[in-house]
């Protein structure tokens, strides 16, 4: 059975895969993007490949040299780099996972194929068997987002004896908001040492509460720190603190939410917040829009997410 070198726990940040304003792959900016997050936003884990990083929209020749960028340049200043492997090619994303095993990545996961689907709960583990044996040695994670794929399989269910079919299993990133299943998933796994990683930002005081020992997300890019002052005050059972950091976050979020939120919005807010250009999404998705970026932006610094260009800039929704 793999054995991580620590569980995996705390933020950890989905990341972004920079591009160029060609749409070529920008592999020159993330040294400078991991200093940031571990000295900017506190987080020292990263989650390559995944949603907000297009990993989907990638060639597989794509994913590996990203991956292999993120653990070269995470390395001794990173704590885990895990690699998302998922693909609707059971052959790529095992060569995927060989790959990351190869390279030294932390962990894989993998979401549910979603064009020819798993019909059910056995098929779907029958698939993630197959690719965790392809890194026998790497902690492997399911990534539940069912809005996404469109397998509705919850996860309590795929938990079920999920270790004795994948020995390797380490825990589960949960992207939905049905707080019922993930609950249940904590509380029927107590007595394992699995990693249940909370995927919905906006929530992740309440997926504290039900058990989450991490969360993954696309905020956590430029909202690390304010996220881990919500942690260390959840930690210390300061929950009106926590609450207000939560409820800040939601502000902010709420508020890009309502303008139209994605991946293409993800790139431009933290090109602002961290100086580092992102760049345009790939097609499908579309460039975030100017009028998109000047409103996030406003709302930053309402909320005292980004520094104040001038005092007159500051109103009574700032968050300390
Ligand atoms: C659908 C989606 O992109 N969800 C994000 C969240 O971090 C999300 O952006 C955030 O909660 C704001 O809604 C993450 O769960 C995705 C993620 O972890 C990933 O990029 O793999």
């Amino acid at each position: 059975m793999a054995s991580p070198k620590k569980k995996l726990q705390g933020l950890v940040a989905a990341t972004i895969t920079p591009m160029t304003e060609n749409g070529e792959i920008n592999f020159s900016v993330i040294g400078q993007y991991v200093d940031y997050l571990v000295k900017e936003q506190g987080v020292k884990n990263v989650f390559v490949n995944g949603t907000t990083g297009e990993g989907l929209s990638l060639s597989i020749s794509e994913r590996r040299r990203v991956a292999e960028e993120w653990v070269t340049k995470g390395r001794n200043k990173l704590d885990q780099v895990v690699i998302h492997v998922g693909a609707l090619s059971l052959k790529e994303s095992q060569e995927l996972a060989q790959h990351a095993a190869e390279i030294g990545a932390d962990g894989i996961a993998v979401i549910a194929p979603f064009f020819l689907k798993p019909w059910n709960k056995d098929v779907l583990i029958n698939f993630l068997k197959e690719v965790a044996a392809a890194a026998p040695a790497l902690p492997f994670y399911y990534y539940h987002i069912p809005a996404l794929t469109g397998i509705k399989i919850r996860a309590e269910e795929l938990l079920d004896g999920i270790q004795d079919k994948i020995p390797t299993f380490q825990g589960l990133k949960f992207s939905d908001t049905d707080l019922l299943d993930f609950g249940q998933c904590v509380d029927q796994n107590r007595q394992r040492q699995f990693a249940f990683l909370f995927g919905v930002d906006e929530q992740l005081l309440s997926a504290l509460v039900m058990g989450a020992t991490g969360a993954v997300g696309s905020t956590y890019n430029y909202l690390g720190k304010k996220t881990n002052q919500m942690l260390e005050a959840f930690e210390q059972k300061d929950f009106s603190v926590a609450l207000n950091y939560q409820f800040c976050i939601q502000r902010f979020i709420n508020f890009v939410v309502k303008l139209g939120f994605g991946v293409s919005q993800t790139k431009a807010i933290m090109t602002l917040v961290s100086g580092i250009p992102m760049g345009p999404p790939r097609l499908p998705l579309q460039k975030a829009s100017r009028e998109f970026t000047d409103n996030a932006e406003a709302k930053l610094k309402s909320l005292n997410f980004l520094s104040f260009t001038s005092l007159k800039d500051r109103n009574l929704e700032a968050c300390s």
